[in-house]
């Protein structure tokens, strides 16, 4: 299994910017090579000033596809909407001219709107170009979090997505599933501080994907793995 690549930065400021702009060389590669680029972005709070940042980036935005890794099942414009997230913060500018594929549909809860989002995500240019990835302190990536009901399902399904109802954090969730997250030509992952650091390297040292989610990014050889961390 071959080590991600790891960008190290002092401060998170310094990190974001430096991964947003290699989000943008790599999305313009992808249309230069394909004539479009796929993207699906974490939400919470680690991105942020990453999609900030891309948003002024000068690319082809017409030709982006963007979507999510997962979304808490809310409306669009509740404060836990990872959709509200993409909205504000990379959708602005020339950026707002790039497709945004939602996950959250109008079904009453995740698991009625699974078929739906199924179809949608079924329709998108697979491999995505990046699949971003956040981590929780419990190891969880994307809403893929252990001791999940669901997560078995999520480690092995053919399907592109799934609900999913976290154990311990608000919302029932839609998530890409492992294989989608893996179905992609680079994986980036954000660590943020001392905490989700220890995590991480707690993941790489061994240990299952149940217990550490996260690990099924880490530790596969199909996707070049790079990660930022920073204090
Ligand atoms: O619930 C979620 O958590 C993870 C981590 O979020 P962060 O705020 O600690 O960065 C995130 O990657 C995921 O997309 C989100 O829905």
């Amino acid at each position: 299994m071959s080590r991600p690549i790891e960008h190290v930065f002092a401060d998170g400021a310094a990190a974001a910017e430096n991964l947003a702009r290699r989000i943008g060389a790599v999305l313009g590669e992808a249309i230069a090579a394909r004539g479009v680029a796929g993207i699906a972005l974490s939400g919470g709070q680690s991105p942020r000033p990453v999609l900030e940042a891309l948003s002024g980036l000068p690319l082809d935005w017409g030709k982006v596809v963007v979507t999510l890794v997962d979304e808490r099942w809310v409306a669009p414009d509740h404060a836990d909407s990872n959709e509200r997230l993409i909205r504000e913060t990379l959708l602005t500018g020339a950026a707002a001219k790039a497709r945004f594929v939602a996950m959250k549909n109008d079904a009453g809860d995740a698991y009625a709107g699974a078929a739906a989002c199924e179809a949608v995500f079924a329709a998108l240019p697979w491999p995505l170009d990046i699949v971003l990835l956040g981590m929780g302190e419990d190891g969880h990536t994307a809403s893929l979090f252990p001791q999940a009901r669901e997560l078995a399902e999520g480690l092995s399904t053919q399907a592109r997505v799934l609900a999913m109802t976290p154990p311990a954090a608000p919302h029932q969730r839609m998530t890409l599933s492992a294989g989608a997250i893996v179905d992609s030509r680079h994986i980036f992952l954000q660590i943020g501080g001392a905490a989700k650091k220890a995590v991480y390297d707690r993941a790489l040292a061994g240990g299952s994907v149940e217990e550490l989610p996260i690990r099924l990014a880490l530790c596969q050889d199909k996707v070049p793995v790079e990660v930022w961390i920073s204090d």
